[in-house]
């Protein structure tokens, strides 16, 4: 069912520190921060030949990466993104599967644009997994 890595996301506590990090000592191409008020973060995405990185920070007082920063203060991978061609065949696979959908169940839009979902991380081998239509 799944198809190419999309991303990786790491929580950042410093968003501008980060991207030094791949701009300057690494030689990325780094994108301009992309505020993402309906998913509590801001994103910079760090584009590599064959996927991204994206760079998560903190954004308005219920942001869904705040509880994994005050447990990981200095950041770290918070979730991994595969691409699927159908998200919502996806989904029901998922369900039939055993497999938490978090939240209400239904797709939002991510930071591109398309259909995304998150999957349980217990489910998952101790990793969130993001599910995004190709
Ligand atoms: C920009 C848009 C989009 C894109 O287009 O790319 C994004 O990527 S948005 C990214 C941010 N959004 C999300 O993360 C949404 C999905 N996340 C959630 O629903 C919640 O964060 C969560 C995963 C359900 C966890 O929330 P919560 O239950 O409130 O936190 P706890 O701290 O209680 O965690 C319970 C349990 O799970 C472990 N955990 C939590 N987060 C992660 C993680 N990222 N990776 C691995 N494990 C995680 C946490 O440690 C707890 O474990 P125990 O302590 O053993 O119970
Ligand atoms: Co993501």
């Amino acid at each position: 069912m799944i198809g190419r890595l999309n991303h990786v996301a790491i929580a950042v506590p410093d968003l501008e520190a980060a991207c030094a990090v791949y701009r300057d000592a690494l030689g990325a191409t780094v994108s301009a921060p992309l505020p993402q008020p309906d998913h509590g973060v801001t994103v910079v995405f760090v584009e590599l030949p064959n996927t991204k990185i994206e760079l998560l920070h903190p954004l308005g007082e219920a942001s869904p990466i705040a509880a994994f920063l005050s447990k990981s203060p200095a950041g770290g991978i918070h979730h991994i993104c595969y691409e699927v061609e159908d998200i919502l065949a996806a989904r029901d696979h998922m369900k039939a599967e055993g497999k938490r959908v978090l939240g209400d169940g239904e797709p939002r839009l991510g930071a591109h644009g398309k259909p995304v979902l998150f999957l349980h991380p217990k489910d998952f081998n101790g990793t969130l997994v993001e599910l995004e239509q190709a």
